[in-house]
């Protein structure tokens, strides 16, 4: 029979050859491993067994599962996911040791995010700690024994001592110094910071020249100009005058959070973990200086609400709780504010970033909102000569930050280019999720970004009936007619707007959700309106590529920088400092701004 004499014939070879034995074999085990685990899935897919886990996801590779693709191509993993198994029910993924529930339906989305009892990102929160920020094992403890929940009651059953209730501590003071007074009076000097920033100016850049020039790499540009103000805004001057690296330092250590945030050893991202070190001891240098000169327990009522030393008095009142809890020397507590320092920069400033490119690589938007950013200047003095405005200028951004187009490029910008994983985990039992069971202790996985790409939930309306699909930028994507007015507008023969987010839950969730939403996120709004403005009162800019790439390196990972330089041409309007002009006449750009509305 010729099949058996062909059977036979490569048994003879294989033999004969046992190096080919070893390659069939090799090449054997993850066409039948994914075999396999297609028959598991398919069982899982098609059972009708109510509190089943949700389905496996077919791998190829035994034990690794989808770990490597987790880690290194999550991008890709998601997006094949998505569109091999749709979105009608959650995945099961095998991640080496671990398993994930990847949920793909965003419907499921809000309920699990507002469950913020049930569902903690506190598994999350002590990865990060130990292998990202950097907290010595022994601070661990604190973190991992605290199970007492975010409220002021500490959860039933659970009996943790006041002052090791680290996660309550953290929530009431976020919510404390990211809300209110605190809140306007931080937004403000960050936007003091920054302007007094823009204006400093040196006569042998050509940047300050009035001409236009090219700045080759205006992400980095940008971003270490914001990081300065914020850091000073925040933390006083002293942390950055001490460590002047210290910016740079902490863009390298972001740059590799790819790697570190999977959690790669150090001797596979060196640059990253050397450049975390540093600003680790830059803190540690910081908190030595600002407790020589200033106490840290002067939180009261009637002590100063911001000292030079330790910048706003949030940053004692955490301090003093680090302290508190007996257990955490200096290095347990920069690695908290090292934590606090990401959170509070490394989303916002590169959404900063990505506004000011969409207004400016698009003429006929910057058009739009010119003179709502012009109208955040506090109208400066003059110096006696020629009318040019006393820089730094002040800038107010009451109106701007509740103006319905300004809201909606920020809203739209963040649907875009926040692509995170909002993990959570079943902390007290099993979860239901419909027809599934998700295990405690399981790691649940929600993909932004499959939410805000998601036509069915943003609806007609939210893509002009499909003319603004959701894969593009839409200035416009948030507002919608304001019935309120719209009588009035109509007489006036205009269609009034307004900007809303109605019935986008689940749909729109770049700060989260539950109790757990993030809690700067009204900051992060000041700051991503404001910064535009202080950048447009400065300068003028154009892309020189338009709007570049993200990185999908970072995917998941919260705001994705861009893929390479962004090149752009830029041209300074205030405080230009030629030395032709400084010597002649001062008939340049002067204040085409203030004077003629042209800019
Ligand atoms: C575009 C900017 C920002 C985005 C997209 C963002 C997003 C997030 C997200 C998704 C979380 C986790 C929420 C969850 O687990 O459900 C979070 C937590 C947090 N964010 Fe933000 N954030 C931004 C800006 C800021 C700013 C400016 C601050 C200022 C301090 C800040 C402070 C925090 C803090 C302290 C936490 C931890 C809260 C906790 O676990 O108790 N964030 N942020």
């Amino acid at each position: 029979m010729p099949g058996r004499n062909l059977l036979h014939g490569v048994i003879a070879v294989l033999h004969e050859h046992s190096w080919l034995t070893l390659v069939a074999f090799l090449a054997l085990v993850p066409i039948l491993t994914f075999v396999a685990t297609s028959i598991i899935s398919l069982l899982g897919r098609y059972s009708s067994r109510d509190g089943r886990e949700p389905p496996l996801k077919p791998y190829w590779i035994p034990y690794l599962g989808d770990f490597l693709g987790y880690s290194m191509a999550r991008k890709k993993l998601v997006e094949a996911t998505y569109h091999r198994y749709g979105g009608s029910m959650p995945l099961t993924l095998k991640l080496g040791p671990a398993k994930a529930y990847l949920l793909l339906q965003p419907e499921s989305f809000p309920p699990l995010l507002r469950d913020s009892r049930a569902c903690t990102n506190k598994v999350f929160s002590v990865l990060m700690m130990e292998y990202v920020f950097g907290s010595p094992k022994r601070a661990m403890h604190v973190y991992k024994n605290d199970n007492s929940g975010v409220g002021a009651t500490p959860l039933p059953g659970t009996n943790v001592p006041p002052h090791l209730r680290i996660w309550f501590h953290q929530h009431k003071s976020n919510g404390r110094y990211l809300t209110g007074e605190n809140l306007k009076q931080l937004s403000a000097r960050m936007l003091d910071c920054l302007s007094a920033e823009l204006a400093k100016t040196d006569s042998g850049n050509p940047v300050d020249s009035g001409d236009w020039a090219t700045v080759p790499h205006f992400f980095d540009w940008w971003v270490h100009k914001l990081t300065a103000a914020h850091i000073t805004a925040s933390f006083g001057p002293h942390l950055l005058r001490l460590n002047p690296g210290f910016v740079e330092d902490f863009w390298t250590y972001l740059g590799e959070w790819p790697y570190i945030a999977s959690f790669y050893p150090r001797w596979l991202a060196p640059r990253g973990y050397e450049a975390r070190d540093r600003v680790l001891e830059g803190i540690k240098r910081w908190y030595a200086f600002a407790r020589e000169h200033s106490d840290y327990r002067a939180t009261g009522p009637n002590d100063p609400a911001w000292d030079d030393y330790w910048g706003m008095t949030w940053h004692k009142v955490r301090h003093q709780w680090g302290q508190n809890t007996g257990e955490w020397d200096d290095d347990g507590l920069a690695a908290e504010d090292l934590a606090l320092v990401v959170a509070s920069n490394a989303n916002v400033l590169p959404m900063c970033f990505w506004n000011l490119m969409h207004v400016f690589s698009d003429r006929e938007l910057l058009a739009r909102v010119q003179d709502e950013y012009r109208a955040c200047i506090v109208p400066p003095s003059t110096d006696s000569g020629g009318g040019e405005p006393k820089l730094p200028l002040r800038f107010d951004i009451t109106n701007i930050v509740s103006s319905p187009l300004s809201q909606s490029i920020y809203a739209e910008a963040l649907r875009i280019h926040v692509v995170m994983f909002h993990n959570r985990s079943p902390n007290l039992h099993d979860y239901r999720l419909g027809q599934f069971t998700l295990r405690k202790g399981g790691v649940v996985t929600l993909p932004s970004m499959i939410a805000s790409h998601h036509a069915g939930l943003w609806g007609d309306v939210r893509t002009a009936g499909g003319k603004r699909p959701l894969d593009a930028f839409w200035a416009d994507r948030f507002l919608v007619p304001d019935e309120k007015e719209d009588k009035v507008a109509a007489d006036a023969g205009e269609r009034k707007m307004k900007f809303s987010t109605e019935g986008l839950e689940g749909a729109w969730i770049p700060y989260g959700g539950g109790s757990f939403i993030c809690p700067g996120r009204h900051l992060a709004k000041r700051l991503i309106i404001g910064t535009a403005a202080v950048f447009a009162a400065y300068f003028d800019m154009e892309p020189v590529h338009g709007v570049p790439p993200m990185d999908d390196r970072f995917f998941g990972l919260g705001t994705m920088p861009p893929a390479g330089h962004v090149p752009v041409r830029i041209r300074r309007r205030l405080g230009v400092v030629q030395p032709l002009r400084r010597q002649g006449s001062r008939s340049r750009p002067k204040n085409a701004w203030f004077s003629d509305g042209q800019g």
